[in-house]
Formats: C-alpha cells, sequence, structure tokens
C-alpha cells in the first residue's frame, strides 16, 4: 500500500519561468554553521509548545538541512504526521534556506507538496532544501524530505515561490517590535541583508 516510487514528480517544469542562478550573499553563514531559530514564538523553529522544533544546518552547494522530529502532537490520522504540518515544516525550511542564504527578506507566495509516503509519530524527517532559481522578486526552492536520516526514502517533495518584501511589510502588517529583536541579534543586522526588493 505504501510503496510510493520516489520518482513520481509533478510533470510541470521547475522552476516554472526563467530565472537566474541564486547568489549565495556574501554574509550568508558557511556550511556546516547550525542556524539559530529566527524568531522564538516561530511555530517551525521556536521555543513553542507542540510546535515543529526544527533545526537546521547549512550544507554544501547551497543546501540547506532542516530536521523536523514529529510526535504526537503532529497527528493526523492516528499516528501519522499531520499533511499540514508537514507542509508547514518545508515552509519552514525553504523559508529558512531563502532567508539565510540570500539574505533577501522573503515571505511565501505558493507552497506546493507531494506526500509520497506516510510519515509515522516517532520518526525523523530530514529535509534538505536549495534555492533553484531568482526572477526579479521571485525566488523558486525546493526540498525533499527523508525519513529517519538524510539518505532515508523520500516522503515529502516540496517546490515553494517567494516574494522578496521590502522591510515595511513586517511593520506594516506584523509587530514592529519583534522585526526590531530580530535585527538587532549580531548576525542580523539591517546592512547585513539585501532590502531593497
Ligand atoms: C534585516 C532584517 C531582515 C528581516 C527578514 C525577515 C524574515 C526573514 C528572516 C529569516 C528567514 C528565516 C526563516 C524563515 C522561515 C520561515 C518562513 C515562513 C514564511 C512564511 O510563512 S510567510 C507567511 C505566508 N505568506 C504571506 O503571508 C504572504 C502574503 N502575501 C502577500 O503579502 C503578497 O501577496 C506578496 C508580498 C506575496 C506579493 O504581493 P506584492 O503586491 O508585493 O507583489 P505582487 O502581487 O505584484 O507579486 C509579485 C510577483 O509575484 C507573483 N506572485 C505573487 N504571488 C504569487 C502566487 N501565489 N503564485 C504565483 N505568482 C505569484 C506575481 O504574479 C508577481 O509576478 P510578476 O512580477 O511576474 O508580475
Amino acid at each position: 500500500m505504501s510503496g510510493v516510487s520516489d520518482n513520481r514528480r509533478p510533470a510541470n517544469p521547475w522552476p516554472p519561468v526563467q530565472t537566474e542562478q541564486p547568489e549565495i550573499h556574501p554574509k550568508a553563514p558557511g556550511p556546516g554553521t547550525k542556524l539559530q531559530m529566527h524568531y522564538a514564538e516561530c511555530f517551525g523553529c521556536g521555543e513553542v509548545d507542540n510546535g515543529l522544533h526544527m533545526r537546521s544546518t547549512v550544507g554544501e552547494a547551497g543546501v540547506v538541512f532542516s530536521k523536523f522530529p514529529v510526535t504526537r502532537a503532529h497527528q493526523g490520522a492516528p499516528g501519522l504526521a499531520h499533511g499540514g504540518l508537514l507542509a508547514c515544516a518545508f515552509d519552514e525550511a525553504l523559508g529558512s534556506t531563502v532567508g539565510n542564504l540570500l539574505r533577501r527578506p522573503a515571505v511565501t507566495g505558493k507552497l506546493e507538496t507531494d506526500f509520497l509516503r506516510p510519515v509515522p509519530v516517532g520518526t525523523t524527517l530530514f529535509i534538505a532544501a536549495r534555492v533553484d532559481g531568482v526572477a526579479g522578486r521571485k525566488i523558486y526552492a525546493s526540498a525533499d524530505g527523508h525519513l529517519d536520516s538524510a539518505d532515508g526514502p523520500v516522503a515529502v517533495r516540496a517546490r515553494g515561490l517567494f516574494i522578496q518584501v521590502g522591510l515595511e511589510h513586517f511593520t506594516t502588517h506584523g509587530d514592529p517590535e519583534a522585526l526590531q529583536k530580530f535585527t538587532q541579534q549580531p548576525t542580523r543586522r539591517a546592512e547585513d541583508w539585501d532590502i531593497n526588493p
């Protein structure tokens, strides 16, 4: 029942438009760097009760590795991860990859997921994400989620379109104080970001 080919992929080309190669920002964290949570109240990476508690490390060649430990709090069907929370894990992994490697503030415009295998409670999803291309403000990224090890079977795949925004996006629509806390951290000073979309 659950044996699904890892080769299953959507037929649509990716990225869907002509793109340029992503340029890793000169101040991007290098390979081997363990990434800090980007915001303590983030459901994906923060210290939130029953959050996803994801942790990420920069790999070689523009890949960022993230781990999502699936607990009972993340169930949909009995004993299995909820699909929406799996999508959330990929939003986090892709957003973190875009934010940390390109250092461009960006928000998710579109996120698509392929659920290829069930993800049981007690497993850890090992997500490998990369930026595939950039077209102006549009940043295309994708990721594979492997069961229980970096080379385990692929259970979920995702593709996302992130749109670069100015900092006023967060101050106008979000919480200016939270943004201030974010930029006060030594590795996240505003001058170390590409903030002009
Ligand atoms: C120095 C401090 C820096 C601070 C940085 C802050 C954060 C980053 C930090 C660290 C990163 C680390 C971790 C991040 C982890 C997780 C990230 C989670 C991310 C999220 O969870 S984030 C929440 C969900 N997200 C939203 O809350 C977005 C709501 N939304 C909007 O706010 C607008 O909708 C917006 C801004 C997206 C666009 O609005 P807009 O007016 O600026 O631009 P416009 O509409 O013109 O779109 C421009 C071009 O994108 C195309 N386009 C747009 N949307 C499309 C779609 N869906 N499909 C296909 N194409 C689309 C258009 O077709 C056009 O294309 P073209 O240029 O070719 O015409």
